[in-house]
């Protein structure tokens, strides 16, 4: 290893949805201002050469799919692969931060699988890796991580670490008088005005200090006047600058259908999008996953837009998002952003409504000229206010609530964009086989609405659901769902590419197990679909072939569908299509639990069906080479669907239980165990 000290430093990122983005943003910009001499990159732009020119690496590094690495480190992950020499990187030393959910299987694989190859080439770690979970707050393990950070970076690099970051706010807080200010009760106001937190004032009055307050992130972006005349769109009704893994293309809705009945507890519907225009390009298969470029809802992107006092006039000015200096580099979602309108910013490229970070609430404190709530704000984000925060946490408030919150924050159009994360796509399974109905896209969703806990209960809307029930409420008011194309409403959408694919066996005789409850059956209803038309092929086929009495039973291999709601008359979904499926044998079982009517001991999740029926399952599996698919929740269902397998392998098996477990994930590697979850 060379023992050259340096103070460069290089933070990279892997990130699918933003958060690593942030985060290494932040570790970057902090490293310079304690002097390193530290650099940016996304992990893919880190080829040979420049690991090889690397001395100090930082890694923050997030988990997707099944355990997957993100899109944009598919590249790096690729180059790592063909090392296989434990001299190579002797040079590097690194550290790891791992982002992930413990609701997944796979907790934080990126990160771990990383930290082994980087061993395996001789790299050295130089600080303990850290792997934060969404389940519980990433902050709780990313802040001390980076806070222990700086000691360890020091040690490896020639100079740094002295200039220890004075915190300036720690010393006012005694000088900022605390005024009563009458946050404390919670308000329920239309969308447009947001609606109050909830905040225990009184932690302030004993408060003289506050401490590990992070940085207030740098400023990066500026907006310039477009040399455009026109605000960009595309064909398909969204501005040609949005970033979405994929070709975007037009869907028309074609049918809507009610799958639950009106007393159901979340109401579910299923869309018809028509792809006619499209077909030729949009290659799907049974089990593919879609995603759809929806907008911010558009009442609440008002009420920021109206509360910030932008203009009607203003929100619809064509500007250009620039770097603000030319050593600065845009978050990735920031990039190319030309011909925009603010309104279309706020629209489609930022995220209004997941939980905000304790750097954005210091950031906000910077432009609140009230000092209570500028005190507040600043509690919030110390470590004196991390129960106040889990509070603000629970009550899940969108931007404009914080905004209403807090009246005289002020905070700079610009400044807000580059501190809100990037504004995601949605992604729907679809439930359709193409080998059925090639110009269609079939897809389930529920209705995203809740209420944030006790004793909140502010009611919440989900971002994507709410605007496809107002789309499809447009054409369910014709009986026969067939709408006019004049009517036919527009969906922007592209195809998602998945690392680990939810497919059918190309063998038609593989038999199959499918485990999807609730919208979780989505799928299923394609694969089902596609094996009833691969069968009727094949019928035809055999009266036409060299063996007519050809037995279409020995071609497929068995289906087995576990599907689970709560109760049979109300949210069954699909129920027609499947009992359908089952009487014409193209279903060999269809196991069904209503989890609210369940008598005591009969199942009543599909894990509990998964063991009435744990003998075949095992036949199945071990004997006849089946298939296991999974789809749905992964919070409560996968981890006892997970545990249900490993306890059948054991009883039907005789394994142990690590044997079990090892089992599992050797048919996991052979690609016989797929899961499609969602947290
Ligand atoms: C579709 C999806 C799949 C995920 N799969 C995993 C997983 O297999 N293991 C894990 O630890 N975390 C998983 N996560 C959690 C993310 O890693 C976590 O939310 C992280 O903060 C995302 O960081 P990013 O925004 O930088 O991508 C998943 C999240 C999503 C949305």
């Amino acid at each position: 290893m060379t023992n050259e000290l340096s103070d460069k430093v290089t933070v990279v990122f892997a990130s699918q949805t933003g958060n690593a983005e942030s985060i290494a943003r932040n570790i970057c910009d902090e490293a310079i201002a304690r002097n390193f001499s530290s650099k940016c990159m996304v992990a893919d732009d880190l080829d040979k050469a420049a690991l090889e020119a690397e001395n100090v690496l930082i890694f923050v590094v997030s988990t997707t799919g099944d355990g997957d690495p993100p899109d944009n480190c598919i590249k790096f992950w690729r180059q790592l692969r063909k090392m296989k020499s434990d001299n190579i990187l002797p040079h590097v030393q690194y550290a790891i931060l791992g982002l992930g959910d413990t609701n997944y299987d796979n907790f934080c694989n990126t990160a771990k699988r990383l930290d082994r190859k980087f061993q395996e080439v001789g790299a050295t770690p130089f600080y303990p890796r850290g792997l934060a979970d969404d389940a519980t707050g990433l902050e709780e393990i990313v802040d001390p991580w980076i806070e222990g950070l700086w000691d360890a970076l020091a040690k490896v690099c020639s100079r740094g670490g002295q200039t220890d970051r004075v915190d300036e706010i720690a010393n006012t807080m005694d000088s900022i008088k605390v005024e009563s200010h009458g946050l404390t009760a919670a308000e329920t106001e239309e969308l447009q005005s947001g609606h109050k937190i909830m905040i225990n004032e009184g932690a302030l009055a004993n408060l003289s200090q506050l401490t590990g307050l992070p940085r207030i992130p740098n400023s990066v972006c500026k907006i310039a006047d477009s040399a455009k005349a026109e605000a960009v769109k595309t064909e398909h009704g969204i501005p040609g600058y949005i970033k979405v893994p994929g070709s975007v293309f037009t869907g028309k809705i074609k049918g809507a259908r009610m799958l639950t009945s009106p007393d159901a507890i979340k109401r579910t519907i299923h869309l018809s999008v028509d792809i006619s225009e499209c077909s030729n390009e949009l290659e799907y298969a049974a089990g593919d996953a879609f995603g759809i470029v929806c907008p911010n809802n558009e009442l609440l992107v008002n009420g920021i837009l109206q509360r910030l006092g932008v203009s009607e006039e203003e929100s619809n000015q064509i500007v250009d998002i620039e770097p603000l200096t030319e050593s600065t580099t845009l978050p990735t979602h920031l990039q190319g952003i030309q011909g925009a309108t603010i309104a279309d910013i706020f629209r489609y490229v930022t995220d209004l409504t997941s939980l905000p970070k304790k750097g954005f609430l210091r950031m906000l404190a910077e432009h609140t000229s009230d000092e209570t709530e500028k005190k507040l704000l600043l509690l919030l984000s110390s470590k004196q206010g991390a129960s106040d925060f889990n509070s603000l946490k629970e009550q899940m408030p969108t931007l404009l609530d914080i905004l209403s919150t807090f009246p005289s924050c002020k905070p700079p159009l610009a400044r807000l964009i580059e501190n809100l994360p990037p504004h995601q796509p949605r992604y729907y399974s679809v439930s359709n086989s193409p080998l059925k109905h090639p110009k269609l896209l079939n897809f389930a969703f529920n209705i995203v609405k809740y209420s944030s806990p006790e004793p909140f209960n502010v009611p919440k809307v989900g971002v994507c659901t709410p605007w496809l029930d107002d789309l499809s409420g447009l054409v369910q008011t014709k009986e026969d769902n067939e709408i006019q194309p004049s009517m036919r409403a527009s969906i922007p959408l592209f195809l998602k590419k998945s690392q680990t694919p939810f497919v059918l066996p190309s063998n038609t005789n593989t038999p199959i197990i499918m485990v999807g409850p609730g919208t979780g059956v989505a799928p299923f209803v394609g694969f089902c679909q596609h094996r009833d038309e691969q069968r009727k092929i094949k019928a035809r086929m055999g009266t036409l072939g060299r063996n007519p009495s050809l037995d279409i039973e020995n071609c497929f291999g068995e289906m087995w569908l576990f599907y689970g709601c709560r109760h049979k008359e109300r949210d069954y979904l699909y129920r027609k299509e499947l009992e359908d499926l089952k009487t014409r044998g193209v279903l060999k079982e269809l196991v069904v639990c209503f989890s609210r009517e369940a008598e005591d001991g009969e199942p009543k999740y599909v894990q509990d069906n998964l063991r009435k029926y744990g003998e075949e399952i095992y036949k199945l599996m071990a004997e006849k080479n089946a298939y296991f698919y999974l789809c749905g929740d992964a919070k409560n269902m996968a981890k006892g669907v997970n545990e249900a397998l490993t306890d059948i392998l054991c009883e039907y098996g005789g394994l142990a239980k690590m044997e079990a477990i090892g089992k599992l994930g050797e048919w996991t590697a052979e690609g016989r165990i797929f899961r499609d979850l969602w947290a």
